[in-house]
């Protein structure tokens, strides 16, 4: 029997494409590109294959896997594969969230990297994928014909939406092109925007004016913080009222005060801190603290591939620091539908599916 963990439904609210491509996968683009002579095969052998990598290597490795992903067959296969995995393991709703990227040598514009990518949503086949409200009854019949269909009636079904990504090394812009492109994208699932990237680049001030745009226009905003020590920045943020914010490591009891003050919700991810030494070990990690206070809390990957995780095991590492069991892991895992960033629909849906999980429970 499959252990509760994995067969739970569960909610994935910070995961970047990026971070999540399977190893065998990254392994074999690397190959291919070192047997064109692209890159040196071996070299990225190596780093995908160690596992205690410091915050400069794991900016390093995404440096690495940038250069295999970029062209537009690479970026809709890793997303038909990524959302295939977190379907496998009962993510019933997830919020994929990806840097568009500019390669002129492939051709690659920020829109043409998002279009690849809504090109895997729809590549997806082993389980059904409501991405955009207004396609989804045409995407589902079109790759699955109402005859076939009748015969898969409890199919996998997974919610998906995504959020654009503002990289720190990104100019004001370039931001604010970002920001453009998702409202644009907005009948494509695309629901909100994150700050990411490396945490000792870039400035507050400098992503202020795209992020202010995208909030006044309707879109739900995300930002990484305190992923390293910046008082100053970290006040802005919160001060700013995101939707949601990530990480929240090095945060001081002002910054408590001020985030639990707001009721911001947080995305926790566990291994992510651990690996990287953000967090020196889960018993004094901040998740018992805001689990324990009744803060919003919403348990994630970051980048399963990466960190060579999976939200299953996520909620199996909570479920063992902080003794906790499977109702309370089921209500963790449902109170996420108040802060996700899709809209009521979606809300509701969550909803009966996590209450019909909680009769069996119960039963
Ligand atoms: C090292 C450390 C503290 C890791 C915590 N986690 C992260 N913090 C900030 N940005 C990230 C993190 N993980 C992934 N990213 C961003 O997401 C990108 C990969 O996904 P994508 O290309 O946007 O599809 C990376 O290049 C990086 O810009
Ligand atoms: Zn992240």
């Amino acid at each position: 029997m499959e252990e509760w963990w994995k067969t739970m439904p569960k909610i994935e609210l910070h995961a970047h494409l990026n971070g999540s491509i399977r190893d065998s996968t990254l392994l074999e683009l690397a190959r291919e590109l070192g047997d064109k002579g692209t890159i040196v095969f071996s070299d990225f052998e190596q780093v995908i294959l160690k596992h205690d990598r410091s915050l400069v290597e794991v900016f390093k490795l995404f440096d690495l896997i940038h250069l295999i992903t970029t062209d537009h067959k690479t970026v809709t296969k890793i997303t038909k594969e990524v959302v295939e995995d977190f379907a496998a393991e009962n993510v019933v709703y997830l919020e994929l969230r990806t840097t568009p990227k500019r390669n002129d040598s492939k051709g690659m514009s920020k829109e043409s990297y998002m279009q690849a990518v809504v090109e895997g949503l729809r590549a997806v086949n082993n389980v059904d994928v409501d991405f955009a409200h207004k396609l989804d009854a045409e995407a589902i019949e079109n790759s699955h014909p109402a005859n076939d269909r009748n015969s898969e009636s409890r199919r996998k079904k997974i919610c998906v939406r995504l959020l654009l990504s503002i990289d720190r090394r990104e100019s004001t812009e370039a931001a604010m092109e970002t920001v453009k492109l998702a409202l644009q994208m907005k009948d494509l699932g695309v629901v909100g925007i994150d700050l990411s990237g490396n945490p000792v680049i870039g400035e507050w001030q400098t992503f202020l004016p795209a992020l202010k745009f995208a909030k006044e226009q309707g879109l739900s905003v995300t930002l990484h913080s305190g992923e390293v020590p910046n008082s100053e920045e970290v006040h802005a943020m919160l001060d700013f009222l995101p939707g949601r914010i990530g990480h929240a490591c090095y945060f001081e009891e002002d910054h408590w005060r001020k985030l639990k003050s707001f009721k911001i919700p947080v995305e926790i991810c566990l291994t992510s801190n651990i690996r990287t030494e953000t967090i020196p070990s889960l018993d004094v990690h901040h998740f018992a603290d805001l689990y324990n206070s009744e803060h919003p809390v919403s348990l994630c990957t970051d980048d399963m591939g990466v960190f060579s995780t999976s939200l299953s095991h996520e909620y199996r590492l909570a479920a063992s620091a902080y003794g906790l069991g499977m109702k309370e892991m089921h209500t963790l895992a449902r109170d996420a539908i108040n802060f996700i960033f899709a809209g009521n629909d979606a809300k509701e849906e969550l909803k009966e599916i996590f209450a019909s999980v909680s009769k069996e429970l119960k039963a």
